[in-house]
Parts: structure tokens; sequence; C-alpha cells
């Protein structure tokens, strides 16, 4: 039934997800890949409107267990609507985080559990998993510093965390790396953005090649 290659992008913030995953899709696109974009949480009209309730910093009072419902609601609808879909056409798509998101920020960082946090996401995703996961590992101050010298980017509600609660990302992360191997591959986006990409693409091309 399903013929596309689903690849997701994770990593603290400011990592260079975004970047580094929109030039792979056009670069692919110039390779003559099908490819589409796409981000969580969001990527659909729900999902975007459940995006503006969880990052909305006005939201300061939001409980950690809806936090976590709401991240897998958002999942549910975006691969419903728009990833689903588009693995039976047989597009490459590149998500721009997906269930490591959760695990890392809402089980470890938050403190719900990894295990807790995988189970309401199972629910959500019906096994569902990418088939390669493109982890870009930075320093949380690297990371911040990055998308705090853009004054005109938009801050969320999970930016203005403690610099406590972004080591706990990453330590997260490097806890999913290690249960994972076969499908994160570990980028390391302290590089230089040149770099960054090459390996990043290097790492697709070799999944898709594989297929
Ligand atoms: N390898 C790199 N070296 C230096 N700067 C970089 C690198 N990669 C990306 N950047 C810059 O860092 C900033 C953050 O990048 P980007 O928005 O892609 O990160 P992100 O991981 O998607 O962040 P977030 O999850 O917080 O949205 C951007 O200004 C981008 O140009
Ligand atoms: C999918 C997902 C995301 N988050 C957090 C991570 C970021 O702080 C924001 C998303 O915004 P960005 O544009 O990617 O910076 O939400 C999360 O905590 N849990 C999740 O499942």
């Amino acid at each position: 039934m399903e013929n596309g290659i689903f690849i997701t992008a994770e990593g603290p913030e400011g990592a260079g997800k975004t970047t580094v995953i929109t030039m792979l899709a056009e670069s692919l696109k110039a390779d003559g890949y099908q490819v589409m974009y796409t981000r969580e949480p969001g990527g659909i009209e729900i999902a975007e409107q459940i995006r503006s309730v969880i990052l909305d910093t006005n939201n300061t009072s939001m409980d950690a267990r809806t936090e976590a419902l709401l991240y897998a609601a958002a999942r549910r609808q975006h691969l419903v609507e728009k990833v689903i879909p588009a693995m039976e056409k047989g597009y490459i798509i590149l998500c721009d985080r997906f269930i490591d998101s959760s695990l890392a920020y809402q089980g470890y960082a938050r403190g719900l559990g990894m295990e807790n946090v995988l189970t309401i996401n199972q629910f959500a995703i019906e096994n569902m998993m990418p088939s390669l996961t493109l982890y870009f590992d930075v320093e949380s101050e690297t990371g911040l510093a990055r998308i705090n010298q853009h004054k005109d980017r938009e801050v969320n509600r999970l930016d203005l965390e403690t610099l406590q609660f972004h080591h706990l990302v990453r330590e997260g992360y490097h806890k999913l790396v290690q249960a994972y191997p076969d499908r994160i591959q570990v980028i390391d986006a302290g590089k230089s953005l040149e770099e960054v990409f090459s390996e990043a693409k290097k790492a697709v091309i070799k999944k898709i090649s594989a297929q």
C-alpha cells in the first residue's frame, strides 16, 4: 500500500533542521525525485490550529499531559490527511519533527516518561514510523544562540523554557539514538551548513537506494 519513504528530521532548537531539510527537498527535486516537505506540529489546517494553541506564549498554565496529547492529536491528523496519502503516491516525505520530539521534550524533558509518551503516540500513529530519522545534534547553547540571532523569528512557548530544560531535551535525544540506532542517523549539526547538508543528503540517498 505504501510506496513512498517517510523521513523525519529531529533535534534541539536551532539545530538547523528546517534549513537543511528545505535544502534537501530542493536538491532531491532537482535530482528528479517526487518530494514533499512538511512539519510538525502543523502541515495541515487542523494541526496548524493545534500548533497555535500549544505554542502560544500566553498559555503558561498548560498541563504537561495536555501538551503531550495535543502534539499526538496534531500528529494523528497530519498523518491521516497528508503523510499517508503522499506515501501512497510514492513521495519522499521530509517531515520536520515527529514522534521523537514528543519522546525527548514531553517524555524526557517534561518528565512524563518516554514509555508513557510512546504509548499515547502509538494510538495516534498505528505503527507508522519513519524509515529514517536524521538527528541534528548541536550544543543547546549553540542552537539557542542561532535562533536568538534572528530578532524577526517568532518566539514560541517552548523557546522560553529554561536552559536546563533544553539540556534535558538533548539528553533525551541521546537516549533515543542509543535505543534506535538502526533508524536514527546522527548528523553533527555544529559543523558548517555545507557540511551538514552534505552529510544529511548522503544519508538520505543511501536510504533511497536501499529501498
Ligand atoms: N550549520 C549551521 N551553522 C550555522 N548556522 C546555521 C546552521 N544551520 C542553520 N543555521 C542557522 O541557524 C538558524 C536556525 O536554523 P533552523 O531554523 O533551520 O533550525 P531548526 O532546527 O529548524 O530550529 P527550531 O526547531 O528551533 O525551529 C537559522 O538562522 C539558520 O540559518
Ligand atoms: C512535534 C513536537 C514539537 N515540540 C516542540 C519543539 C519546538 O519547541 C516546537 C515546534 O516548533 P519548531 O518550529 O520546530 O521550533 O514544539 C514538542 O515539544 N513535542 C513535539 O512532539
